[in-house]
């Protein structure tokens, strides 16, 4: 492939003055960390007669210093070497020399995925800036609703007026949703009467489809009520032809994409990898159609943004020395609502500025689910030669001759004639191709072909590179979608991210064990990081969170004493990880203000979504739970809207997620009164406290919210005093729990306790309630024994409570 000049296609640069800042921090952060280590080896040697305090929490807060800093030595890979990429699209060669692409865009859930939303995904995907013949854009339907079905027709007929708008006026633009709901912005030359005649006309065409597919919907959803089901329908393929000529002028040849409707056969019974699978499908009914060379992946609710981001792609594909080994171009997922304050850290910076550029200096990033253009070839048929036996192809690639022959050849055009039609032979191959047993015994569900992040890591490990393309200062995000705005999803999605990271650092592809012959040490940490975060961060944070306090409200010191100099390391320590920290967020160039939320909310997930995730991991692993995929929502709540606008905590979560933060803060916050009575009235040591004292205020100060969401707040998104349970079937099994721990209750022999450790108590109850209502209607057993754990846990402290007391 020839360039049309000898001008490089793209730049990549590092920055060396941060990278020299980073590695020293690294290096100075491991000698403490080293110290640390020295301080506490050399406490468990010491005569058990001469320590001071009891081996079980300090086991535990060792412990969990070691973990910390052990994902923190992981994420030095972030750090080592990051680069950045510049690209020229305007150097790239003729258009006739631009390779196919095929767009794939999955949804399912038309009450969570509103289908206005996923058209104008549709739309903004045909209007690209690349030659229409050469795009393909594939919808799956996951739901095979028959609304999907009617609004594409629709999308295809009013993309007749779209297309040529934005080709003509070069509009920027390219979702018509946004571009018609701006009111200033209008490019190019507002003031020309022909463009204006044009917008008018285009806007209304606009309106008349959301109208059509609105009524569509109402008359759908009677068809859809009655033999329809979302998880159980026969496969559907449909290549979506001219509705109609109404409205255009004869002979206009308006150029378009080829669009192809797609829903995968579902039986109940039998288990279709959520997102992987629609993939996976799409990928072979794809291979018969079409074959491009090229895939682009999107989510339903991320548009096309910047209608250059396949040429910008093919910056990259296009460089001869990165090329054969380039398997795909990552893009970031940017979001559309993000508001200035971002209390929950929705758009996720640490990922798409840290993380990213890091991995791609390294090997290249993370396969990050949607946004990216991937070579077809190297999703997988790779090792195809010519000479591999057809019955050891079909092994890998099911019984399809259409597919098998697609890998081995190039299609110039689709397998659609000009008018739209394909044979009625090749339909019926499609259906073979989507249903639900085409995948037994081959390899598409064994080793999950398409499934994000294992997807790219086993990728790069046979030899595979990526890249990674962010927009500079003067470019638009490429590409934007629907974030998590409010606490409940957001909490929920990340049980979904840490149980799938989890999966995959507790089976055979841990990165640390599968990376290292294959990919380089430092490309596995960072790998590893991203697969274990979840796990290495909630073990660590729930004993931070709880020990540390406990103790000080008994009176038992865990940190050295403030004349001891181990107290600076551990203060050096302490200061060292928040301050880079900082520093991370100011060079990305957002305010101090991110900082805290990103702490707070770091803390949050941290007892909350990695636990659950990480728990739901490990179960699945022994097969004690099944897996599962909760969409996220994508229909907008103005009462939710307005807390996160305002930067207010939405409590309205389930109890899983609230309870563990009121369980957290009200320890601290006993343990801090607590702590301050015993050293100001029964003589307590203040120097030996301090550090406890300073963490479990660290603690409150940072999640202030919560208490603020507890005791001060009116509006709806306070935590309520009794925060109930909403689901029916759960209902049971927390009464049963709740005779079960009151009845032990009333026949516990122990003195009341403290008010202090009441409050204590309960909130672990709380929390044992909260731990059975996620995981109790699929395994009362498990839960069970988990609960009575954590049940017991809270004796246990009254026990400690009575000890430490006589
Ligand atoms: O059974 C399913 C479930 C989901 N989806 C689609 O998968 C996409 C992602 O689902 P979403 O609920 O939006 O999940 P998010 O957490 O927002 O998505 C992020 O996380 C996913 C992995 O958990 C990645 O696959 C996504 O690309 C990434 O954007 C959506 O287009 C869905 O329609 C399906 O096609 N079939
Ligand atoms: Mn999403």
């Amino acid at each position: 492939m020839a360039s049309s000049s000898s001008l490089p296609l793209h730049l990549c640069h590092g920055n060396k003055l941060t990278t020299f800042f980073n590695r020293s921090h690294a290096i100075l952060h491991s000698i403490a960390i080293a110290f640390l280590i020295h301080y506490r080896v050399s406490l468990f040697f010491q005569d058990h007669k001469t320590r001071t305090t009891p081996i079980v929490p300090l086991v535990f807060v060792f412990a969990s210093e070691l973990l910390l800093s052990f994902i923190w030595f992981l994420g030095r890979a972030y750090i080592w070497s990051p680069v950045y990429r510049t690209v020229f699209p305007e150097r790239l060669p003729n258009d006739e020399e631009l390779p196919a692409i095929d767009v794939f865009i999955c949804t399912t859930d038309p009450n969570k995925e509103p289908t206005i939303g996923v058209m104008n995904t549709l739309l903004s995907a045909m209007a690209l800036d690349y030659p229409p013949d050469k795009l393909r854009v594939y919808l799956s339907d996951d739901g095979g609703y028959a609304i999907t079905l009617h609004a594409m027709r629709e999308a295809r007929r009013f993309a007749r007026f779209w297309l040529p708008f934005c080709r003509r006026f070069d509009i920027e633009t390219r979702c018509p949703e946004v571009y018609f709901s701006r009111t200033e912005d209008y490019r190019p030359n507002s003031k020309n009467s022909d463009f204006i005649d044009e917008m008018q006309k285009t806007k209304e065409q606009y309106e008349l489809f959301k109208e059509r597919v609105r009524r569509g919907g109402e008359e759908c959803k009677f068809k859809d009520k009655g033999v329809h089901s979302a998880s159980n329908h026969p496969s559907c393929i449909e290549v979506i032809q001219e509705y109609s000529k109404e409205g255009l002028v004869e002979d206009q040849i308006i150029e378009m994409p080829l669009l192809v409707y797609v829903s995968r056969e579902k039986i109940t019974c039998h288990f279709h990898h959520f997102k992987a699978g629609a993939v996976n499908a799409l990928l072979r009914v794809s291979a018969v159609l079409s074959n491009s060379p090229y895939i682009l992946m999107l989510d339903c609710d991320m548009y096309c943004n910047d209608p250059t981001s396949a040429r910008q792609a093919m910056c990259l594909h296009f460089d001869p020395q990165m090329s054969p080994s380039l398997a795909f171009v990552q893009f970031p997922q940017a979001f559309h609502d993000i508001s200035q304050n971002d209390i929950y850290d929705s758009e996720v910076r640490s990922a798409y500025t840290i993380a990213w550029p890091g991995l791609d200096g390294l090997k290249g990033p993370v396969l990050s689910g949607t946004n990216f253009y991937i070579k077809r070839e190297a999703l997988c048929c790779h090792s195809i030669k010519k000479d591999i036996e057809l019955r050891e192809l079909k092994d890998s690639f099911g019984p399809s001759n259409e597919f098998i022959e697609s890998l081995r050849r190039d299609y110039k055009k689709p397998n659609v004639n000009d008018d739209g039609e394909v044979s009625n032979m090749l339909l019926e191959e499609a259906k073979v191709l989507t249903s639900c047993s085409y995948e037994d015994h081959t390899k598409w569900g064994k080793e999950a072909i398409a499934e994000d992040y294992l997807t790219g890591f086993v990728m790069q490990c046979k030899g595979w590179t990526s890249a990674y393309v962010a927009p500079s200062s003067t470019t638009r995000p490429q590409f934007l979608g629907t974030s998590t705005t409010n606490l409940n999803d957001l909490l929920t999605q990340g049980i979904r991210w840490g149980s799938g990271l989890v999966d995959v650092a507790i089976s055979r592809h841990s990165p640390l064990l599968y990376g290292p012959p294959r990919t380089s040490f430092l490309h596995s940490m960072g790998y590893a990081e991203l697969s274990l975060f979840p796990l290495l961060y909630c073990i660590p944070l729930w004993c931070f969170a709880t020990i540390p306090s406990l103790c000080l409200l008994n009176g038992i010191p865990l940190y050295p004493e403030v004349s001891d100099p181990y107290f600076s390391v551990f203060l050096f320590i302490f200061l060292s990880a928040l301050s880079k920290h900082l520093h991370e967020v100011l060079i990305t160039g957002r305010p101090i203000r991110k900082w805290i939320n990103e702490q707070r909310i770091w803390m949050i997930k941290s007892v909350t979504c990695h636990t659950y995730g990480s728990l739901d991991a490990i179960l699945k692993k022994f097969r004690l739970r099944e897996a599962s995929f909760l969409t996220t929502n994508k229909v907008a709540d103005d009462e939710q809207i307005k807390l996160y606008r305002e930067g207010k905590f939405d409590f309205r979560a389930s109890a899983i997620f609230v309870e563990p933060l009121v369980t957290v803060m009200l320890v601290n916050l006993a343990s801090v009164a607590g702590g301050v009575f015993r050293m100001m009235f029964m003589g307590g040591d203040w120097k030996k406290m301090l550090g406890q004292v300073l963490l479990s205020v660290y603690i409150i100060v940072m999640n202030y919210v919560v208490i603020e969401g507890m005791v001060m707040r009116k509006d709806k998104g306070r935590i309520p005093l009794h925060v109930s349970v909403g689901e029916d079937n759960t209902k049971d099994m927390e009464h049963e729990f709740c005779e079960r721990v009151q009845s032990r209750e009333r026949s516990s022999d122990t003195t009341p306790p403290t008010t202090v450790a009441v409050a204590t108590a309960s909130s672990f109850i709380r929390l044992a309630k909260a731990i059975n209502v996620r995981f109790g209607p699929k395994m009362p057993l498990k839960t069970m024994a988990i609960t009575t754990i954590v049940a017991n846990f809270r004796s246990t402290i009254f026990i400690y409570q009575e000890r430490t007391a006589s």
